[in-house]
């Protein structure tokens, strides 16, 4: 069960302020600027990940940090969070939750450790998701709240993706989970988008790319352009 002390994920919009080491505006100076703004801009908490990000997050800020950790090159294609010292690393740098792949590729002894690691540290575990079959798994095994995360970047569920939301994986979780806080992640990019989010009862919706990630916007933009006749 998770401790009595976990603070609740807020209900609003997250920024997810993340950059890859290939992304010019890699690194705490600028992803503490990006959630600066965010924080102007009334988001309710920050998404990010790697410690150093995390904890010069953690430190500028009020805003709650929901902290994960990308790895490649596990056999089960697992980035997210992947390892328990991850978990614990994470909450040492001052992560309020913790964010971690709970679909399926994950083996179930070693999503309920990561949840336990998280629970007796004191925070509560977002679980990305790409389907509501790794959902059902993952309430079973005590995560806090679910997410859409992963939904068209798992080998199962790439092939479905559209480039745009998918709102009816996320009502499909709010009306089978109403005990949980369900999070609308993944390519919501628009006002409307947003909207349509909360109306089909998110309690809280992740925006990326759309406001932290100027080289894919400009990209979107310039792929607007019509070539010369
Ligand atoms: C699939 C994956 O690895 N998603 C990552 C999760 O932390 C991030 O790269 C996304 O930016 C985040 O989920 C927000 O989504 P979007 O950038 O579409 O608003």
């Amino acid at each position: 069960m998770p401790p009595m002390t976990l603070q609740p994920l807020p209900r609003g919009l997250i920024v997810s302020c993340q950059a890859r080491p290939d992304n010019p505006l890699h690194g705490p100076a600028f992803m503490v600027a990006m959630a600066h703004a965010a924080q102007g801009g009334g988001a309710v908490a920050i998404r990010t990940e790697g410690l150093a990000d995390v904890a010069a997050i953690h430190a500028a800020l009020s805003l709650p940090v929901i902290g994960l950790i990308k790895r490649d090159g596990r056999a089960d294609g697992v980035y997210i969070t992947p390892e328990v010292v991850d978990v614990t690393a994470l909450v040492s740098a001052g992560a309020q939750w913790v964010a971690l792949d709970a679909t399926l590729a994950r083996p179930e002894t070693e999503l309920r450790e990561l949840i336990a690691a998280a629970h007796a540290a004191g925070v509560g575990v977002l679980a990305d998701l790409a389907t509501v079959e790794d959902a059902v798994r993952a309430v079973d095994c005590g995560v806090d709240a679910l997410a859409t995360t992963l939904h068209g970047y798992t080998p199962g569920t790439r092939a479905e993706h559209r480039g745009v939301p998918n709102l009816d994986l996320l009502a499909r979780l709010v009306g089978r989970f109403p005990q949980l806080p369900v999070v609308a992640e993944g390519r919501f990019g628009t006002p409307q988008h947003v909207a349509a989010a909360f109306g089909a009862g998110a309690h809280a919706a992740v925006v990326g790319t759309a406001i932290t990630n100027p080289r894919e916007i400009t990209r979107a933009l310039a792929g607007a352009v019509p070539d010369s006749p």
